[in-house]
């Protein structure tokens, strides 16, 4: 590792943060001193540094352990998000295998630089409240000062939309137009996505024109985190400007693993134990450092970093503690528990006539022009997301066909979020799909893939440490497809793509022969007559398909009590002083879409309560 990036330092050295230890006897320096240390330069961490360093006499260090996200010319592209996939940008993650996945150890993919998953993700923009009921349900569980109307000034806040002459009535005063964030609709889509929204339509499904506004329930065009030149707007690139870099009280250092808080020696009786600093390293055996923090240190590490490195710091469950010999500082069983992650079907691929999607990218000539395309005028299929369109829908509406003739289906339990809210969703990438993007079709393969996504699953997960170092992965287990009702919600959805697959006028455009081939082809069950599909047939193939839908959340969540929770609503660890979570491992719950907004929401609603806080002295 190695390698700092540092406005106010300028050159890579952690000797410049942070001071060995231990040091040689008699050589001991004073650590040096941030007011706010944050831990994890991603989504979340991109925001907070931006905003805290707002105050010339606040002195905010930012670290990462990937790295920096400035020239990176893969991570700007946004159609290209899965070739990101098990490169350096990526922690190249597995689940441990899962039950009811036929032990498959699925593939989890998370952002290691700067912007982390912002800059790696598929760069849709969704703030996911249908009609604030998932933020209802945030402030049922205890996460006071969190609901719709707390929330909305910030998804403003951080947004820069761009309108579009293809979308006239998405009305812009329900956008932000001054935040960093860059939001707008791709310039193009693949042609065969409009016959897809079509035959959505055919199928009952309402047409939704701005699905970040009202409610949500129908297809819509999905709108993107890219800019005007049609790159990703990451919060890397949107907060951390060369303006923002130059500020001399702001500190962003990059390829540094935090490896542990430092707590204070003593806890003066009726207090909690405080943060004081933290432990950083550049590779497993390097020199170990030291840093400390004035007023607190704020973890951004994700939903599997933030809760490692609270159990590698002593706080967490305290057997799972005493297991590693960790020092328990605070015993907080709630720590790694609760995990919740959308899943999904898999893709599931058809066969396309040519000339209406975008496999033509992979041919070698067609795509270098395309990519010519994008570096030097910001458009064409590059600038666009893989995922332009979706279809938000409720796995309960009995108006849609969900079931075989004279069939009532298998039962799913309702969790969606309230009556206008979706429990499904359907996605469609113009290009052939298999696996999780493995392994890659022929360049003359051309295909329109599907999957359903369960949005509000029942299934709860863990993470749990390993050993008792940051550099191994932890458990990782979301514990997929775990009740029945879960995987009945993905065969509703599994049968509705189906039957819209099957609908003109996308019906005509692919290649859908007769039924009954070999259920272990890539092209099955897309080729499967959806009026004949068993429910079973479905649910055999879900164990040997289904695969993360990346949206981890809820591992250090946000709540009232330390018994059912990890952080107060103010962010705060319970029990413990100078330290708050502010990533998706706090949401109390999941959201019925896609969460980086929300992210980047609650980052700039707590860079304001911070604010506060220090202004009180509190
Ligand atoms: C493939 C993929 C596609 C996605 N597409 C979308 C999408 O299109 N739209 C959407 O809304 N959501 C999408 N998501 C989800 C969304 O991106 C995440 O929910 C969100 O970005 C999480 O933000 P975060 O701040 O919690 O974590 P991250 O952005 O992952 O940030 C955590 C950061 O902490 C760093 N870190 C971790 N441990 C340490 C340590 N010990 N020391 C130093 N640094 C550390 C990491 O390297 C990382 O940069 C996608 C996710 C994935 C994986």
């Amino acid at each position: 590792m190695g390698g700092l990036l540092s406005s106010s330092v300028g050159v890579g050295d952690p000797r410049l943060i942070a001071v060995p230890v231990p040091s040689p006897p008699g050589k001991q320096k004073p650590w040096p001193k941030y007011d706010y240390i944050i831990v994890g330069g991603g989504t979340a961490g991109c925001v907070l540094a931006s905003r805290l360093s707002e105050d010339p006499n606040t002195t905010v260090l930012l670290i990462e352990a990937g790295k920096n996200f400035q020239d990176d010319v893969p991570t700007k592209i946004p159609y290209l998000f899965a070739n990101i996939f098990r490169t350096v940008r990526d922690w190249d993650t597995y689940t441990s295998p899962q039950q009811n996945l036929d032990n498959r150890e699925t593939y989890w993919p998370r952002g290691k630089i700067l912007g982390g998953t912002s800059a790696t993700g598929a760069s849709i923009y969704h703030r996911c409240s249908s009609e604030g009921k998932d933020f209802d349900e945030w402030v049922a569980l205890g996460a006071e000062g969190w609901s719709q109307a707390d929330l909305n000034p910030y998804f403003l806040k951080a947004e820069n939309f761009h309108p579009s002459p293809k979308h006239p009535r998405v009305n812009p005063a329900n956008h932000g137009k001054y935040g960093p964030m860059q939001t707008g609709f791709p310039s193009e889509t693949a042609p065969i996505n409009d016959y897809v929204i079509e035959a959505c339509r055919e199928n009952g499904l309402k047409s939704i024109d701005d699905i970040n506004v009202g409610g949500q329930l129908g297809v819509a065009q999905l709108m993107g985190t890219i800019d005007p030149h049609g790159r990703r707007s990451s919060t890397g690139a949107a907060y951390l400007t060369d303006e923002v870099l130059k500020r001399p009280n702001l500190t962003v250092s990059a390829e540094i693993m935090i490896e542990r808080l430092v707590f204070a020696d003593t806890t003066p009786p009726g207090q909690s134990p405080r943060v004081i600093g933290v432990e950083l390293r550049t590779a497993p055996n390097a020199q170990l450092y030291c840093t400390g923090v004035n007023r607190e240190v704020i973890l951004c590490a994700g939903t599997v970093g933030t809760p490692q490195l609270l159990m590698l710091s002593g706080v967490g469950p305290e057997e799972d503690l005493q297991k590693l010999n960790i020092p328990v500082v605070k015993n907080l069983p709630e720590v790694g528990r609760n995990v919740i992650d959308h899943v999904s079907s898999g893709p599931i691929p058809f066969r396309t006539k040519p000339g209406l999607t975008y496999d033509f990218l992979r041919g070698l000539i067609s795509g270098t022009l395309e990519m010519l395309r994008w570096r030097f005028f910001g458009t064409g299929p590059y600038a666009s997301m893989q995922y332009s369109s979706t279809a938000l829908v409720r796995s309960t509406d009995t108006a849609l066909p969900y079931y075989l003739d004279g069939s009532a289906g298998s039962p799913v339990n309702d969790h969606a979020a309230g009556p206008g809210a979706p429990d499904l969703e359907l996605l469609w990438a113009p290009q052939a799909v298999f696996g999780h993007g493995f392994p890659k079709p022929s360049s003359s393969t051309d295909g329109l893939t599907f999957s359903a996504v369960a949005l509000k699953p029942e299934s709860r997960g863990r993470i749990t440490l390993k050993s008792s170092s940051i550099w191994d992965t932890p458990l990782i287990d979301p514990n997929y497809l775990s009740t029945e009702s879960d995987v009945n919600v993905l065969v509703r959805g599994v049968r509705l793509l189906l039957r819209i697959a099957h609908t003109d006028p996308v019906a005509s455009k692919l290649d859908l022969k007769p039924s009954n081939i070999d259920p272990s082809s890539p092209w099955w069950p897309g080729v499967a007559d959806p009026n004949r599909i068993t429910d079973r047939e479905i649910k055999e193939m879900l164990r040997r398909t289904a695969v993360p839908a990346w949206h981890p959340v809820s591992s250090a969540r946000m709540g009232k009590s330390p018994d059912d929770s990890v952080v107060e609503p103010s962010l705060r660890v319970h029990g413990i002083a100078g330290l708050r979570c502010v990533d998706a491992s706090v949401f109390p719950t999941q959201v019925s879409g896609h969460p980086c907004a929300v992210v980047v929401a609650m980052a700039e609603k707590a860079a304001d309560m911070i604010k506060a806080s220090e202004a009180s002295g509190a």
